[in-house]
């Protein structure tokens, strides 16, 4: 666990955050989510829920806020930035938040929160703990033999850009 003392500069960035969650969404971008990516206190870009005006399932939140804070330093490593985010990521969201390497999550609202308004965040945290077979989603494992050659060859590839 994290035996974190709040300061008054991350609520205050948690606040932007939460603000972006309610315009955006009484706008009409999306659901009502919002996230500020910050380093060393300054705010490097933010994101809001785009999925329904977007017609894009992966426009989250963080998604979108990691999308232009990657342009924005132009770079796919954000490590030594923070991000604030008006719910819990969703496990899409957190694992692009680790590919992402950001340093530090701060949320506000819990999975538990998005559930009781109707989204699939908790029960997606479990589905992903099940074993494969037993996923609502039915998903099968072929050309595994053949699939496996480009990994090989990026095992073995002497310029790639590892990440
Ligand atoms: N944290 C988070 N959870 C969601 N559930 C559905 N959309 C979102 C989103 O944008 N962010």
């Amino acid at each position: 666990m994290c035996d974190h003392v709040v300061h008054e500069q991350e609520k205050q960035i948690m606040r932007q955050a939460i603000e972006f969650s309610r315009e955006k969404m009484i706008a009409g971008f999306g659901g009502p989510f919002g996230a500020v990516i910050s380093r060393n206190g300054e705010v490097i870009a933010t994101g809001f829920n785009q999925v329904t005006s977007a017609n894009d399932p992966t426009a989250h939140a963080e998604v979108s806020a990691i999308r232009a804070a990657c342009q924005v330093l132009n770079t796919f490593d954000l490590s030594g930035c923070e991000i604030y985010t008006s719910c819990e990521p969703c496990p899409m969201c957190l694992s692009a938040i680790y590919w992402a390497r950001l340093d530090r999550i701060y949320y506000a609202n819990s999975r538990q929160d998005a559930a009781d308004i109707g989204f699939d965040d908790a029960f997606l945290y479990e589905e992903i703990a099940k074993d494969i077979p037993d996923r609502q989603i039915p998903t099968i494992r072929l050309l595994e033999k053949e699939a496996i050659l480009p990994f090989n060859e990026w095992r073995a590839k002497p310029d790639k850009i590892a990440y």
